[in-house]
């Protein structure tokens, strides 16, 4: 297991930063830890990296209490985090350099400036680096060694749509090199496309974890339901709005609108349409994005 959280808890005084998670993240698994501002994910990446000390439970890495081994469980890790310092004079590659020798490593700090899309800057001074370009050298410098867990917190922000897809690109190879990438984010698009799971975080706690797929066919979620007749029936938006289930009805251009609040719905309206003297020539289901189902889990849990 490359991630453990055994009910984590960390309080600010009155502020409960984290509050009873339990986590875990396989090796070889692509983690998107999602939430809001201010959901605690930093915080809980704080605590994998030693920089704050839970208040109660536990966290691991391999194994390894990071509180009890720093050291051991820094061996293991690639971390791009907003902690991640620069020294303004030295150069990328010396950054590198750095990075590599700390490690033990034996990596070409070209090829890694090369992967990241920052080889022509290699001997320039990091303090003239835009944000973009401090972000790639961070996951460069996360990179070194071929870590077996990659820690990346909000790595997509500053990033332009080509660094987004570098980005992607690197944590898919990485992946399949076969390390965990365990990494936070507050945009919901952009981690649909590349993670095995998904944790959304709100307030503190863990509110939902699983597979993107499974979070979008999640039963509370609602979507849409488009279906395209030969003719709209009479009073129709009267008597699908009776059906559990269906949470709003429209039309227009022949095509029916119909907002379901779980899957079930779906099949009680087509039964009916097909009772109807219309007929049904198109039937299409808007799938929820990662942002719906993220929306309705932050709104509907309540709080303990
Ligand atoms: N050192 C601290 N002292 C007091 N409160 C803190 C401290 N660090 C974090 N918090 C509070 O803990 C809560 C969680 O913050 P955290 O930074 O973990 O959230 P986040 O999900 O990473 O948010 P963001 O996306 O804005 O980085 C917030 O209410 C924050 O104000």
């Amino acid at each position: 297991m490359a991630i453990e959280l055994r009910s984590l808890t960390k309080r600010y005084g009155d502020i409960c930063a984290v509050e009873d998670v339990s986590l875990t993240v396989e090796q070889g698994e692509v983690f998107g830890f999602l939430g809001p501002n201010g959901a605690g994910k930093s915080t809980t990446i704080n605590i994998l990296l030693d920089f704050v000390r839970p208040t109660a439970g536990r966290a691991s890495i391999f194994g390894i209490d990071p509180q009890e081994d720093p050291r051991a469980a820094r061996e293991r890790l690639g971390v791009l985090s907003e902690a991640t310092g620069f020294y303004e004079r030295d150069t990328a590659r010396e950054h590198l350099e750095f990075a590599i020798a700390m490690k033990r490593a034996d990596d070409d700090p070209q090829v890694l400036l090369e992967r990241v899309g920052i080889a022509d800057a290699a001997d320039r001074a990091v303090g003239g680096f835009s944000k973009g370009m401090r972000q790639r050298l961070g996951l460069a410098i996360a990179l070194v060694g071929e870590p077996d867990l990659i820690i990346l917190d909000e790595p997509l922000g500053g990033l332009d749509p080509t660094g987004a897809q570098t980005f992607r690109n690197i944590i898919r190879e990485e992946r399949d090199r076969g390390a965990a990438v365990f990494f936070s984010s507050h945009i919901m698009d952009q981690v649909e496309a590349i993670c095995d799971r998904v944790g959304i975080m709100n307030d503190g706690r863990l509110v939902a974890v699983d597979t993107v797929e499974a979070l979008r066919t999640t039963p509370e979620v609602p979507f849409e339901l488009s279906v395209t007749l030969d003719m709209i029936p009479d009073r129709i938006q009267d008597d699908l709005l009776c059906f559990d289930g269906v949470e709003a009805v429209s039309t227009s251009d022949g095509v029916l609108r119909v907002g379901c609040a779980d899957a079930s719905a779906k099949a009680d309206v087509i039964t009916h349409l097909d009772d109807t003297e219309a007929a049904i020539l198109d039937v299409r289901t808007g799938e929820p994005s990662l942002e719906q189902v993220f929306m309705e889990t932050a709104v509907e849990v309540p709080r303990a």
